[in-house]
């Protein structure tokens, strides 16, 4: 069996908008409902968790899955942190499941080549990432804002969701990582610091993270190139 965790329990402090960014609507649909339907529509996944605001719960089931029919979809309530929530929604799945996927709720555009190909590959390699080359050079920068390093864009990629992985060694570095207090930005840094390999395999330019209002006019061009 494969699940997914989809995340949708952050604020969109960034998006300034004052609504949680998974309940804007590009072109008349809100952004975690295409999320939902990926997987939901996806063949290959067996099991869904999706993971909100305690205090979002009512708006949740009346907006999206009374309106949406996703009526198989399971609830998990999230945390202080992405790190928090991504816990609470694997603890959730059915434990028959032998890949996840970690999947942020504000990347509606991960297609379904993607989704198929990071099961594939997780279950040959246990981690696996998609990601994009980086195509600016990166400068690390000091407290003055002076650079410091300019690392070689060769090495750099810019990681995504999903990120898929065997069930148990992502359980275990969850534990690991809260028994240590340790906090990471994504799921495989919890991997890595565990021993494990994660393999990066690429993604699509277009499985933008909604993150900032010039996100959304970007969102809705790829609905179209998506035809969705
Ligand atoms: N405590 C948290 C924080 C984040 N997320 C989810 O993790 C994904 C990636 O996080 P991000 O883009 O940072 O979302 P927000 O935290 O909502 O945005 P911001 O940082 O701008 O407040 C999002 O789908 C978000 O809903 C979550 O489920 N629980
Ligand atoms: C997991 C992630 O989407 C990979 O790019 C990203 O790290 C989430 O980070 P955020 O700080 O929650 O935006």
């Amino acid at each position: 069996m494969n699940g997914v965790v989809i995340v949708a329990a952050g604020t969109g402090s960034r998006m300034k908008m004052g609504i949680n960014k998974q309940f804007i609507k590009l072109e008349n649909k809100e952004i975690v409902a295409y999320t939902i339907e990926q997987f939901k529509n996806n063949e290959n996944i067996d099991d869904i968790v999706v993971v909100i605001k305690e205090e979002e719960k009512e708006f949740f089931d009346r907006e999206i899955v009374e309106k949406y029919k996703f009526d198989k979809i399971k609830i998990a309530f999230g945390g202080k942190e992405r790190q928090d929530s991504v816990y609470n929604g694997l603890k959730l799945l059915d434990e028959r499941c032998r890949v996840v996927l970690i999947h942020d709720g504000a990347r509606p555009f991960v297609s379904n080549e993607i989704i198929a190909k990071s099961i594939e590959e997780a279950k040959e390699c246990k981690a696996v990432v998609v990601g994009v080359p980086v195509k600016d050079t990166i400068k690390v920068v000091d407290n003055d804002n002076n650079i410091s390093q300019t690392p070689d864009r060769n090495t750099l990629w810019a990681v995504q969701t999903p990120q898929t992985f065997d069930y148990k060694i992502l359980l275990k570095s969850y534990e690991d990582a809260f028994k240590e207090k340790f906090y990471g930005t994504d799921d495989a840094m919890l991997v890595e610091r565990i021993g494990y390999k994660v393999k990066m395999i690429e993604g699509s330019y277009n499985n933008i993270k909604i993150t900032t209002q010039e996100d959304l006019n970007i969102g809705t061009q790829i609905l179209k190139m998506q035809n969705r």
